[in-house]
């Protein structure tokens, strides 16, 4: 057995055991840009991402401060999951090919063991020669081993063709998952198990059966030379098999589908028990949490055992069709001998034939279920490669230098009538800093969102240096970014490899400049592991104010333009807050454009203006003195005595 190395690029080797024969690379680079051929479509040939239309950058390459300067309105290559889907159908497409020329082959070789039959009960027993007996016999051996052969080859060659299936669409699935997630439903990440449902359906007996179908005329057609009684009972039962499978097929449809909904929601809420898990078991939530999943099973059961009980009746009716079919044959053939009108030999030789006319039809009825769900997949897989926004060219342009402008926000979320945000716009010059403050639901968190682009208004524009960000290519404008947001959340690995944005290409420099810019080299130091602390997926050794911190600095990597943070000291403590506070006035002193979101107004001394939301509308805009001086005035503005108090202490 050889290996499976899918290669992401991240160092890591992922070993699978799967067929011999051939070696397939997949290469993934951190953004999941998609792997592609290199010499062609066809089995063993390896594969990598030196197609991949958009590269990975180094942070301080083309949009970092190392490299040089990407030339000004440089088309990116949209990342083309269309061209990938393409290369993935093109691949079984051309595969099938040879597929089919050995089911061919197959299937005439199946028909030896009739002849034979045939053979020796006409002629070996007419004749008596011993000679011809063994002729026969090591001809017949010959056609059974080559039949065995083929049959072993197509597998085979569909096992491969499913894992090239698996490694051309697996990254640019995921990569369009993650992307489509920002805005979906959360089950968009489900796309790659349906990778594995079409990739198990192209391995399946059930598409054997189906590719052995189109033959049945040849078996029936080889009956009609027995008889046509004989063969005008083939074809009265095929046209029976067909409409009980049809008959199936609408049977079994819509349980089929109710039993996968309800199969995903129970996925979801699996998915969700294991983010939450010590939520649910500090708060012994653990019967709640089981109910739900066993609710969403229990449907799921249900409507399956509905779907199989019918799809077992239809199965069961086909199977005793074929085999009636048989024994009628074998009684009508037995008449048409008595009639001396066929040979006994002919008789068994056209049974035989018959059931293995029939078997295909039967087997495509049994793997009915397994054939819908695999085209639903495949569906959902065009669907999700097809709408990617991904997939459309961008400009590359000059590294940004972090002028925001922010033209009349609306933001209405989807499905509601409530408005979240309206009519915000401010300007805010490269190097300046803004802190946004207001009440609990004011809207903060959603404006910092909607300037990073992780959500889009339903009206106005976020720009960074004049370009929206819906027209930014992706990467360069998350390269160019900083965002800490509210909830704060590591990835399993160490506290390296989570300041570098997890980028196998970022260097110990920049991880360092990136904690010394956020002011938390000290506190990592301090660490008995230091920069090589092992996060774990809860955070882990970590408190929850040092993970805050270890984020910080991940929004400061790669000497970004532009930083949002999102309440960055609710975790705080005084040491912790004063270190934003240097890690704040760091960033201006770089030329970085800071937004802070706070609920606490300690931050206030360090930012150059300051906007006050208001249920979700700027209630006061400016510079930070004249703010502070206004929101002091307010009569009964608890909230903006305090900030001035706050902010005032702050400043002095
Ligand atoms: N997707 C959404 N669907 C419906 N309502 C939403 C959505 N997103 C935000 N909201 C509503 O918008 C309001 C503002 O939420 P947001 O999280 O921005 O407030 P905030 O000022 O950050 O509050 P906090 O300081 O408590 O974090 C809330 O009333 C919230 O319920």
């Amino acid at each position: 057995m050889k290996d499976l190395e899918i290669d992401n690029s991240a160092g890591k080797t992922t070993e699978a055991q799967v067929e011999p024969v051939h070696e397939l690379r997949v290469d993934a680079d951190p953004v999941g840009n998609q792997p592609s051929l290199r010499k062609g479509a066809v089995l063993g040939k390896t594969i990598d991402g030196s197609m991949d239309p958009i590269r990975a950058t180094p942070p301080g390459g083309e949009g970092g401060n190392k490299g040089k300067e990407p030339h000004f309105h440089r088309r990116v290559g949209p990342e083309n999951f269309e061209e990938s889907l393409r290369k993935g159908v093109a691949v079984v497409r051309f595969n099938m090919i040879f597929v089919m020329l050995m089911t061919l082959a197959t299937n005439v070789l199946i028909l030896a063991i009739p002849v034979y039959l045939f053979q020796i009960s006409d002629r070996v027993f007419t004749s008596r020669s011993l000679d011809t007996l063994v002729m026969l016999t090591v001809v017949i051996c010959g056609a059974v081993i080559l039949q065995a052969v083929f049959d072993a080859v197509r597998r085979f060659m569909l096992m491969r063709t499913a894992v090239e299936v698996a490694a051309q669409l697996g990254a640019p699935i995921l990569s369009a998952a993650a992307h489509a997630s920002l805005h979906g439903s959360g089950r968009e990440y489900q796309t790659l198990g349906d990778l594995q449902q079409v990739r198990g359906f192209l391995t399946s007996g059930t598409l054997i059966s189906f590719m052995d179908i189109p033959f049945a005329p040849l078996f029936i057609l080889a009956i009609y030379l027995v008889h046509p009684h004989l063969g005008n009972i083939v074809v009265v039962s095929s046209l029976l098999l067909l409409l009980i499978a049809f008959i199936n097929q609408r049977l079994t449809e819509k349980p089929f589908y109710q039993a996968n909904l309800a199969q995903s929601r129970a996925n979801l809420h699996l998915e969700s028990m294991s983010r939450n898990s010590q939520i649910i078991n500090a708060m012994a939530m653990i019967p709640e949490a089981v109910a739900i999943w066993g609710r969403d099973t229990a449907q799921s059961l249900t409507a399956q055992v509905r779907a199989q009980d019918r799809n077992i009746m239809t199965a069961a009716v086909s199977r005793t069709v074929r085999l009636l079919t048989q024994v009628g044959m074998l009684g009508w053939g037995a008449y048409l001998a008595l009639n001396s009108q066929i040979t006994g030999g002919m008789v068994i030789a056209a049974s035989i034939i018959a059931g293995r006319a029939l078997a295909p039809i039967e087997g495509s009825i049994e793997g009915w279920n397994s054939f819908l769900l695999s085209r639903a997949a495949y569906g959902r897989i065009t669907k999700l490669l097809r709408g990617s926004k991904l997939q459309y060219e961008r400009l590359r342009l000059p590294r940004p230098e972090g002028r925001l402008d922010v033209e009349r926000l609306l933001y209405i979320p989807g499905g509601t009538k409530q408005v979240v945000l309206n009519s915000i716009a401010f300007t805010l010059n490269p190097g300046e800093s803004l802190a946004v403050i207001g009440n609990s639901g004011a809207g903060k968190t959603t404006l910092g969102k909607m300037l990073v682009g992780s959500i889009l208004p339903t009206s106005g524009n976020v720009r960074l240096d004049l370009m929206d960000l819906r027209n930014w290519d992706p990467r360069q404008f998350g390269e160019s970014i900083g965002y800490l947001p509210q909830d704060v959340q590591l990835f399993p690995g160490t506290i390296k490899q989570n300041i570098g944005r997890m980028r196998e290409d970022a260097s110990d420099e920049q991880i360092h400049a990136a904690a010394v810019l956020a002011d938390v080299h000290e506190m990592i130091a301090s660490l008995p592991q230091g920069y090589e602390t092992v996060v774990a997926a809860d955070g882990s050794p970590l408190s929850g104010g040092q993970k805050q911190r270890i984020a910080l600095a991940r929004a400061f990597f790669g000497n970004p333009r532009f930083v949002v943070l999102d309440e960055p000291n609710s975790n705080l403590d005084a040491a912790g807050d004063r270190a934003l506070a240097r890690a704040i006035h760091h960033a201006r002193e770089n030329g970085i454009t800071v937004v802070v979101v706070t609920q606490k107004p300690s931050l206030l001394s360090v930012v150059d203006k300051i906007m006050l939301l208001a249920d979700g509308s700027v209630a006061m805009f400016g510079e930070r003195e004249p703010v502070l001086r206004k929101l002091a005035g307010r009569k009964g503005g608890e909230n903006g005595q305090q900030v001035s108090q706050q902010g005032g202490q702050a400043n002095a």
